[in-house]
């Protein structure tokens, strides 16, 4: 079956297209910097082997034109991995909130549609591009079965006591306010790989999902117990440009004595906050290096980063009683040491003991960066949303 798997961010596309049930995908690439100057379309075959790649800087003004030229690569006479769009036979996007409504993969239908569009205000920096992903596809690979898999299904196993605000009861009953939580392909698929690796499926797992965005989880029998995304992908941790939690007298402040409206307010914590409000950088690349020729904020930046998600480390392991391992992963947990040091400095009390040597390696695939007498297994497996979401779409269409 072939698979075409679209991630579609604000201003990015990620695709990778799958044989299933084969899980090596015959090619993968990056539409980067939509509507932006300077847009770039990367592809490249047998991903994994000598394949062809091609990378491109050109004009890429909306999604549509940015999945147009993915495809026109997908068909290409020289560097194709298929003849024509309708050899497509599923497209699964990837969907970060599902809202009250979604709750698994499921094939998308208008009504689908209409729901979503529901949940924009939601996910404003996910959603909305996620829809047009879908809008364009459906034109593109006409055959196609379209498919959505939610970030926010994974965390559908969290009990009430983890998911329930303290507000009046009728904000959850009439209005669905509640934890949904996020990123949870991503959280499921490293779990289930971490739990395969330490041969114990009953496993008690502490899964950071360190990326653009970033959220951490408590994994305990293979399900998510706990997370620390919310109603909405802003609460918990410090990420690239999203302030993470926050009291809200702050924001009854930003309104009451400083003028802000909602939207500025939304625009303020969601795309101007995180490392970008504290260093001007929003990429981890560009903080390391200014931390690297002394710029101070940037110091206190990766401090407040790595301690906030210390503190959750504390509070799951509390909540699961006990304590496995401890996993990272996505662009920020596989690639930077720094921050697994700083995260694991001083844990020894819950038994965990970071192994520099181990921790600066820059192997492949999943490794232990703890010491031979840490009593908490420190795992790097890195993340293949495409690759779950794909399996998933398998699964439903086969
Ligand atoms: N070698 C590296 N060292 C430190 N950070 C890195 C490295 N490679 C990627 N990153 C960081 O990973 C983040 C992006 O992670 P990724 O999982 O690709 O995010 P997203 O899927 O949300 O776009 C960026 O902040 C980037 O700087
Ligand atoms: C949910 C979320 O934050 O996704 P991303 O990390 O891709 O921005
Ligand atoms: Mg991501």
């Amino acid at each position: 079956m072939n698979i075409f798997v679209v991630n579609s961010g604000s201003s990015s596309i990620k695709y990778q297209v799958f044989k299933m049930p084969a899980t090596e995908p015959v090619c993968s690439g990056l539409v980067d910097r939509i509507g932006l100057e300077g847009s770039t379309i990367s592809y490249k075959t047998n991903v994994n082997g000598t394949g062809q790649s091609v990378s491109n800087t050109l004009d890429i003004p909306d999604h549509e034109a940015g999945l147009e030229l993915v495809s026109q690569l997908l068909t290409h006479r020289d560097t194709g991995v298929i003849s024509n769009p309708d050899e497509i036979q599923v497209v699964g996007h990837r969907v970060v909130h599902g809202g009250e409504y979604f709750k698994t993969t499921t094939r998308i239908t208008p009504d689908l549609k209409q729901q979503l569009k529901s949940t924009f205000h939601l996910a404003p920096l996910h959603n909305p591009p996620a829809y047009s992903g879908i809008e364009v596809a459906e034109k593109i690979f006409k055959k196609a079965a379209q498919v959505a898999v939610f970030d926010t299904a994974f965390f559908q196993s969290l009990p009430p006591k983890a998911y329930r605000y303290a507000i009046p009861n009728n904000f959850y009953n009439e209005h669905n306010i509640r934890v949904y939580g996020f990123h949870g392909t991503s959280h499921r698929y490293v779990s289930a790989l971490a739990a395969e690796y330490l041969q114990k499926p009953s496993g008690k797992l502490i899964t950071l999902h360190l990326g653009n965005g970033c959220s951490m989880s408590a994994v305990k029998n293979g399900q998510a117990v706990d997370t620390t995304m919310g109603f909405g992908p802003l609460e918990g941790l410090i990420m690239g440009t999203r302030s993470g939690a926050i009291d809200p007298t702050v924001i009854f402040y930003l309104v009451d004595q400083l003028g802000y409206d909602i939207h500025q307010v939304s625009n303020l914590l969601n795309k101007r906050s995180g490392m970008l409000g504290l260093t001007g950088y929003s990429d981890m690349r560009d903080v390391t290096r200014a931390m690297q020729e002394g710029n101070a904020e940037a110091a206190l930046a990766y401090d407040l980063y790595a301690y906030r998600i210390k503190k959750y480390i504390g509070s799951y392991a509390a909540v699961l009683n006990g304590l496995d391992a401890v996993i990272f992963t996505a662009g920020v947990g596989e690639n930077d040491a720094l921050i697994r040091k700083l995260v694991c400095a001083d844990l020894d009390y819950l038994g965990i003991q970071l192994d520099e040597e181990k921790n600066g390696s820059r192997e492949k695939g999943i490794r232990e960066i703890n010491t031979a007498a840490s009593g908490v297994k420190i795992l790097v497996v890195p993340t293949n949303e495409e690759l779950e979401i794909a399996k998933q779409c398998y699964e439903l269409q086969k």
